[in-house]
């Protein structure tokens, strides 16, 4: 992978396509179709409070969640800027119950990709001025081109991603993605709307000091897990560990991969299979973490491991440090 200082995302995607694999292009008009995508759903997220965007839309999804404005909005300009631009055969959605076809009985368009998109990351936060994500996986399909895209393009294991990343709309909006071939972190100039390389190589700490849980479901967690916590808190060596939770997958991620740090979302005794999608949440953020030397499990298996059975199908998600992950899994295997 080549990097050059303040390269731009648009000159790096060109001049990295022939490292990836299946370069024809495609790959690299996807990505640019997320850059604009990224871009358009920044500047409605940074005047939120000055632009009727705010609150809830007054819809519920799939989950049963009530679906924020911003939701919406950013799921709308996902899926018309990737369906305008002819480059996937298929979308699909946090804010979508089913996946979406794209461009399926036009011979024209042999378009071998689908699209998994989180929207909006975060939701909770908008009102309150907390920083919020989009996430993104991408998969080749599994069908013959040509042919409508099948749930069993979209159901396909971690693994098999071709590229995953995130935008974090943050004290600044940064593009974080991976091909399989190491994680790169770009940040937008928004007096010229330019993403520029601002983080290459992007690598996780193999060790951290910061945990980062939702404490208030503290006792409905796992015995392993709750040791776990209790682990991170004694005054032992470099512990205690700092606790941080902004409450936005994202941005706890993004904060942990360049500090060192685990985020644990568990399941527990109200949420049976814990909170976070596989498909649009765990699996691209899996893939990245992996990429940048980190780890991510759902307990006993590697989340790009877990065969998905359903489009909205939830895991526990444990991601990050690799000693910490590590750490972790001891003690829930204490319990297996
Ligand atoms: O409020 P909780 O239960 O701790 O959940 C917070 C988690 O839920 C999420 O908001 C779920 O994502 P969405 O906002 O996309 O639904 C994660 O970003 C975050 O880590
Ligand atoms: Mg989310
Ligand atoms: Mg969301």
């Amino acid at each position: 992978m080549q990097h050059k200082k303040n390269q731009t995302l648009g000159e790096f995607i060109i001049e990295n396509q022939d490292s990836f694999q299946y370069s024809s292009g495609e790959l690299s008009k996807l990505i640019n179709a997320i850059r604009l995508a990224a871009k358009v759903v920044n500047h409605e997220v940074n005047k939120a409070g000055l632009v009727d965007i705010l609150g809830k839309a007054g819809e519920t999804n799939i989950q049963g969640e009530d679906q924020q404005k911003l939701d919406v909005f950013a799921n709308e300009k996902f899926i018309n800027t990737l369906a305008n631009r002819e480059i996937v055969c298929g979308i699909a959605s946090e804010e979508e119950d089913d996946f979406i076809t794209i461009n399926s009985n036009d011979e024209r368009h042999q378009n071998k990709y689908v699209v998994l998109i989180d929207p909006l990351d975060g939701s909770s936060n908008v009102d309150v001025n907390v920083s919020v994500g989009t996430i993104f996986s991408i998969y080749r399909r599994v069908t013959p081109v040509g042919t409508p895209v099948t749930l069993e393009d979209f159901l396909q294991p971690g693994n098999q991603q071709v590229a995953a990343g995130y935008v974090v709309y943050g004290t600044s909006t940064m593009l974080v993605y991976t091909t399989g071939d190491g994680v790169n972190g770009f940040t937008l100039n928004p007096a010229i709307g330019t993403f520029y390389l601002s983080h290459p190589n992007m690598q996780f700490p193999e060790d951290g000091t910061i945990y980062s849980v939702n404490e208030g479901k503290y006792r409905h967690f796992h015995q392993g897990v709750k040791d776990y916590i209790k682990y991170c808190q004694e005054e032992v060596g470099d512990r205690p560990y700092t606790s941080r939770y902004i409450g936005s997958l994202v941005s706890d991620f993004h904060r942990n991969m360049i500090k060192g740090g685990i985020y644990m979302y568990p399941k527990s005794s109200v949420t049976q299979e814990g909170k976070l999608r596989l498909l649009y949440e765990c699996n691209p953020m899996a893939f990245l973490a992996e990429q940048a030397n980190g780890l991510a499990t759902g307990g006993r298996t590697r989340i790009m491991d877990i065969k998905p059975t359903e489009l909205h199908q939830r895991v526990p998600f444990f991601c990050g440090s690799k000693n910490m992950v590590n750490k972790l899994q001891e003690f829930l295997e204490k319990y297996h």
